[in-house]
């Protein structure tokens, strides 16, 4: 993905006629269609889908949608005028009524079937039919595709509507989550971790739907009652939405051979990525066998620094399935994250999700991921003996490449030219049994304190701290005195060094404790303190001012320890 388009060009879109003669559908242009696909796109009951790379989907709008915001960063490099977000066309296309969109741009969009996998091993029981058929975008339908500023960009309403792979669910996404999605996906991009964007947020006025939370002060870890909460669609934006997931599809129906053009809907949906996402990288004259063996190390090298930067900036994806793994390698579906406040190598916010896609198991799940991919493009070398086993290659050099990204990014965030294990591993018992807060942290010791004083700042003081408090602030001592030692012996300044570990160690992270009242005020009417987030977190390697430090660069409040909807939660749709 391109995250350094120049930011100071004057917007050249402002109105929904301007954008219009952008659009540019190659999905579904030169991808296949489902043969049994309605062609106006009323197709919102769930069914088996057979074959085809789309289905056409008609979104279906929410009522009396209301403004809540906008990108203005993504505005900007695309060269939207903020007005836009607020004009009647606009509003109604992205609040899921494309009735009316001027040509060329279509009313009828399209979503997509794809697999699942959960750690590496291969799920049908998710789908309704048991047969791996009817699992897809069940609410995500794509409703444009444009070339903006010589790069393409595909924009999909999040909770517009249901869709065949809906499974009898209801298509919507609720406030809460689309808030959380909206900050997030921007959040993560300021840190310049790769990653989907947001375009806009539109709530309902009236429609809601119902969903399990928890009650007021509940510590239960499932949902313990039921709420009505309000509806939104959320705009996300990337180059594709393809997902790991989709290639799998098309591989399992080819390896059954579940259909005549099953082999070849998966060799145009490869190609397909290659052209959306990695047309930069892979000469499209090449054969195929080498543009598949390109692609499997590019999507390696993407894969390893995603999650290295995930590690970096404290973010655990929550349900990294392969159908949650953009095969851009980027960051997509934020349901089940979290930032990690009080570290715990374990930390999983989401309550279904499982210790195996915990926060620093993270590198783990995705070589798990980048195995089902692997295995998904087999197929299409298996007469290229040579190919074949330069991709195998690949394949078994996956945790190397991923533990040299992880060491670097360690020195990074330690101000280190060469990553040291020994003080590395010293740091992160210490970090265990204080416990401390991730982001303060090493937020605190960017500054290359004198002495232990400012990172206790980041101490939560659990049961081994209050055992023994001198004898660990003695051990934190020794650490610093150590670590300030292998600083020093390094060429750089410290101010050099300072400024620099200020780079790759964010001040302000997406707490959830500083969401849920954001997202409660707006479900009231109330968008202030959403777009006050949207403002500080756009921003986290900043200072800010004094005010905002003293909001949101803080530790979590102990009385959201284990609390339900804060400290964890449910799948949140
Ligand atoms: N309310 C809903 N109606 C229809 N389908 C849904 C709904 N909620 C989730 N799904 C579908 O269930 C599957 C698993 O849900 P998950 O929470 O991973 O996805 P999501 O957050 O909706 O999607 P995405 O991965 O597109 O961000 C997805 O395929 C999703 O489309
Ligand atoms: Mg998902």
């Amino acid at each position: 993905m391109n995250h350094q388009q120049p930011q100071n060009t004057l917007p050249t879109i402002a109105t929904l006629d301007d954008l219009a003669p952008l659009a540019n559908y190659s999905f579904t242009d030169t991808l296949n269609a489902d043969p049994d696909a309605k062609a106006d796109g009323a197709d919102h009951a769930p069914r088996q889908v057979f074959s085809g790379h789309y289905v056409p989907v008609k979104p279906t709008p929410i009522e009396d949608p209301e403004y809540i915001a906008h990108s203005k960063s993504l505005f900007r490099e695309l060269g939207f005028a903020d007005s836009l977000a607020r004009s009647e066309d606009f509003v109604r296309m992205f609040s899921g009524d494309t009735s009316q969109v001027p040509q060329p741009m279509r009313g009828v969009g399209w979503a997509c079937g794809y697999a699942l996998s959960i750690f590496g091993t291969e799920y049908t029981q998710q789908c309704p039919f048991q047969t791996g058929n009817g699992y897809g975008d069940g609410r995500a339908v794509s409703v444009l595709e444009a070339v903006i500023k010589g790069q393409r960009w595909e924009m999909q309403l999040k909770g517009g509507g249901r869709t065949p792979y809906c499974r009898g669910a209801d298509g919507r996404a609720v406030l809460r989550s689309s808030v959380r999605e909206f900050l997030a996906q921007e959040h993560m991009h300021a840190l310049g971790v790769p990653t989907s964007r947001s375009l806009s947020l539109y709530v309902s006025k009236t429609e809601q739907v119902r969903r399990p939370w928890y009650s007021e002060g509940s510590h239960s870890m499932d949902p313990d009652t039921m709420v009505s909460e309000p509806v939104a669609i959320s705009t996300r934006v990337a180059p594709s939405f393809l997902r790991v997931g989709q290639l799998e599809l098309f591989a399992r129906r080819a390896r059954k051979q579940e259909h005549p053009n099953a082999m070849a809907e998966l060799e145009m949906m490869v190609l397909h990525l290659i052209d959306r996402e990695y047309a930069d990288v892979i000469d499209n004259t090449l054969s195929t066998a080498e543009k598949v063996v390109m692609l499997a190390r590019e999507f390696r090298n993407r894969l390893t620094s995603l999650v290295a930067n995930w590690i970096r900036v404290g973010y655990c994806q929550g349900n990294f399935n392969s159908d949650n793994c953009a095969a851009g390698g980027f960051t997509l579906d934020y349901g089940p994250f979290g930032f990690c406040e009080r570290f715990d190598p374990q930390y999983q916010p989401w309550t279904g999700g499982g210790q195996h896609f915990s926060f620093l198991n993270q590198p783990v799940a995705a070589e798990r991921n980048f195995h089902m991919f692997w295995t998904a493009l087999r197929p299409l070398l298996a007469s290229d003996e040579v190919a074949l086993k330069q991709l195998d290659e690949i394949r078994s050099g996956f945790a190397q490449v991923m533990q040299a990204k992880l060491e670097a990014m360690w020195a990074a965030k330690l101000g280190l030219e060469h990553f040291n294990k020994e003080l590395l591993n010293e740091l992160g018992g210490l970090m265990v049994q204080t416990p401390v807060d991730y982001t303060i942290l090493f937020r605190e010791l960017s500054n290359l304190p004198d002495d232990i004083a400012p990172l206790q700042k980041g101490f939560y003081q659990g049961p081994a701290y209050q055992a023994d408090p001198e004898g660990m602030d003695q051990r934190w001592s020794a650490w610093l005195t150590k670590w300030h030692a292998l600083i020093d012996s390094q060429s750089g300044s410290r101010d050099e060094i300072s400024q620099q570990m200020k780079r790759v160690n964010p001040k302000y992270s997406l707490r959830e404790w500083l969401v849920v009242p954001a997202y409660q005020q707006a479900a009231e009417g109330n968008y202030e303190l959403v777009r006050e987030l949207q403002e500080v977190m756009t921003q986290p390697y900043a200072e800010q001012s004094q005010a905002v430090e003293d909001k949101y660069y803080r530790r979590k409040p102990s009385e959201f320890r284990e609390l339900g909807g804060v400290s964890h939660y449910s799948c949140s749709s």
